[in-house]
């Protein structure tokens, strides 16, 4: 190893918390093959090659017997040119005058020069067939490894380990539609090479093993760079993601305002550049590396080759070989070199391709091991109430839980507030409610049934969920309203109500092409909305969901005023018409729409009840409340507690009460 790669610079440390480079213990740890004996890699050919033929045959078999008969035929072809040759060279080096011995090799020519447009033919024949195969084995990889990604749990998606597999195992879809063209040159040079092999062997049989000394060393050499270069993919990978995601920051308009306003541009700019001096180091070290191999292989090669050269010259002087077979043998050796360094070389692009392949494997595997089970009791009918018994959960590789002990009921056709200062644990909760996370203990049950004896998908199917960070598709407005019922994406009146309920609809007649009009700038066409905009898609979405359950995670935080007070209203319709509404703010006033409002504090319920009851009780509600108020009265304010500065403050304000009376 390196001292550059021992290093850590100021980029890694300051950015990103340390060294991006994985190290021998963690390749271990994460069963990263950074080692791969020579013989496991010759020994795998076969199944590699059965494996991209497995592949081919799954999405083109037409073109995959086409690539097979047309590389059989291209070798054959090969083998025959090179005895006719032979013969043309018997002719022509025979005794008698020149006319005749040239009109004797006529046959034997007529047959090299078919078999040359035979090649020809079979080699366009096969290209063209493997052209066709390759983008659909891509595909047909690719489809793989989304369609098992969609499907894992969230708490997973989220652990490190599961996020850079996944992302590793894009290079393997790239590499399956490789390993079809490396199987092909494989095979080709295989039967190219058991031909002239055969050829070798009838002229001498001493031949055959004089070549295999020249293109043994080239070809170690050429395996031994290409695990080189695999090795430093697999290390460096952390580092690639970072300076991807860097450059990233720097080009796209969201980060640029801050990127100017504060000038944050040159310096992580210049940080940037400090990640990209240690990866161009890493290159040279690559290239240099591969010149010494390259040029120590050569050498032995070249060797060998002067050898094989002169081993043919003492045949030929001590008449153990006739000229014209020695003829021949010239043109064979040089043919069968130049096939077996192609060989050993498409071997190891075939094997370096595997190992993507492999990582896409093992994403795959993961991905269903840690599925969303299929299966399961499915929901019937709308949810009658919802309860959380004693429920505790604490995020993948945190210390401390972020939902301690909730217990709560959620009656069909009520509003449930979830209050509480930032980070006490009313996200976490909203998302175990609608089945996103499981509980580590305590039980989630809807209709009595717990969550893990669901079929998850009928849960999804009747959850509407509008998340704090709610995403902005970036697709056209009817896409953005219409995607968690696509098959509905063409009835009109209900994408009306639903522009309706969150007041789109004087937007969407403003905008160029209506209900088609592509919401995201950059592309042609394409139309920005405002943050609060973009919010009342979101609610859109959530309300054309129609489902029975929906979740409401702080959905007025970017609307104005007059726009907050009516969406509360519309949500407390939305529980008027049988719903059941789960709704987190930190709008103390406004969630005076809800039956039931539940205090939390680090990731506790320490209060709950009706907004006057709460205010009645003079708790942490309240006081937090009389904050959110005091700020609206005219003159000087006072906190009633030094420090309360969140929203809704309600914890903290409690613990300020708890320290003043003790
Ligand atoms: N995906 C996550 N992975 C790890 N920890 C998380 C994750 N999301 C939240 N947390 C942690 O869990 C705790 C509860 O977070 P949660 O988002 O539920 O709080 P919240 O009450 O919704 O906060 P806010 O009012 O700021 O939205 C916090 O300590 C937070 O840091």
């Amino acid at each position: 190893m390196t001292s550059d790669q021992e290093q850590t610079n100021d980029a890694e440390r300051e950015l990103f918390g340390g060294r991006l480079r994985m190290d021998e213990a963690s390749a271990r740890h994460e069963q990263v093959p950074l080692e791969i004996p020579f013989h496991r890699m010759a020994g795998r050919v076969p199944a590699l090659l059965a494996r991209s033929a497995a592949m081919g045959w799954a999405v083109d078999r037409v073109s995959l017997v086409t690539v097979a008969v047309a590389e059989v035929g291209r070798g054959t072809a090969t083998a025959f040119g090179l005895l006719a040759t032979n013969e043309v060279l018997v002719d022509l080096f025979a005794g008698g005058p020149t006319p005749d011995r040239v009109r004797a090799a006529l046959p034997s020519l007529l047959v090299v020069a078919g078999t040359a447009v035979l090649v020809a033919l079979l080699t366009a024949l096969s290209a063209l067939a493997a052209g066709r195969l390759e983008p659909q084995v891509e595909r047909a990889a690719s489809l793989r490894l989304l369609s098992h990604a969609i499907r894992v749990e969230l708490a997973d998606l989220e652990d490190a380990r599961v996020r850079r597999l996944l992302e590793t195992a894009e290079y393997g879809t790239d590499a399956a539609r490789r390993l079809i063209g490396h199987a092909v040159a494989v095979l080709n040079g295989l039967i190219s090479l058991v031909a002239a092999a055969w050829v070798l062997t009838v002229l001498h049989p001493i031949l055959l093993p004089l070549l295999l000394l020249t293109a043994i060393p080239k070809g170690y050499g050429t395996v031994r760079t290409a695990r080189r270069v695999y090795r430093s993919i697999q290390r460096w990978l952390d580092h690639v993601r970072v300076r991807r995601r860097l450059s990233d920051l720097l080009l796209a308009p969201d980060p640029a305002r801050e990127l100017r306003a504060h000038a944050v541009g040159p310096h992580l700019l210049r940080r940037y550049r400090e990640l990209t001096d240690q990866s161009t180091a890493e290159q040279k070290r690559l290239a240099l590396a591969a010149a010494g191999t390259d040029l120590a292989a050569g050498a032995v090669s070249g060797a060998a080759t002067g050898g094989t050269y002169a081993v043919l010259g003492l045949l030929l002087v001590s008449g153990h070989l006739p000229m014209a077979a020695a003829g021949t043998a010239v043109l064979a050796v040089r043919n069968t070199t130049s096939q077996l360094s192609g060989l050993v070389r498409n071997v190891n692009y075939l094997y370096e391709q595997s190992l993507y392949l492999l990582d896409l494997d093992r994403a795959v595997a993961l991905a269903r091991e840690r599925a969303i089970p299929a299966g399961g009791r499915p929901l019937t009918g709308q949810p009658a109430v919802l309860e959380l018994d004693d429920v505790s959960f604490t995020y993948r590789g945190q210390a401390a839980p972020a939902v301690t002990g909730v217990s709560l009921r959620i009656p069909r056709g009520s509003v449930v507030a979830l209050v509480g200062d930032n980070g006490s644990g009313k996200s976490t909760l909203a998302k175990l409610i609608a089945g996103l996370y499981l509980p580590d203990s305590g039980r989630l049950t809807w209709d009595g049934t717990d969550i893990r004896e669901l079929d998850r998908d009928t849960v999804f199917d009747r959850v509407a969920l509008v998340d704090q960070d709610f995403l902005k598709w970036p697709f056209t407005a009817r896409a953005n309203v219409t995607l968690g019922r696509p098959e509905r994406a063409h009835d009109e009146a209900a994408l009306q109500r639903s522009a309706e309920f969150a007041d789109v609809d004087g937007l969407i007649r403003t905008l160029p092409r209506g209900w088609d009009t592509l919401l995201e700038r950059g592309f042609h066409g394409g139309q920005g909305l405002s943050g609060g905009q973009q919010q009342r898609f979101a609610l859109a979405r959530a309300h054309f969901r129609d489902a029975s359950v929906v979740i409401v995670d702080e959905p007025t935080a970017a609307l104005d005023a007059a726009s907050e007070i009516e969406v509360f209203h519309r949500i407390r319709a939305l529980a008027d018409s049988g719903r059941t509404v789960v709704l987190i703010t930190h709008r103390l006033a406004s969630v005076r729409c809800a039956d039931t409002i539940y205090v939390l504090d680090r990731g506790k319920v320490i209060e709950h009840g009706d907004h006057d009851g709460l205010l009645a009780a003079q708790g942490s509600f309240a006081a937090a409340y009389r904050l959110q108020a005091e700020q609206f009265r005219d003159g000087p304010q006072q906190p009633p507690y030094a420090g309360a500065t969140t929203a809704s403050g309600a914890g903290q304000a409690s613990r300020r009460r708890e320290d003043l009376d003790g």
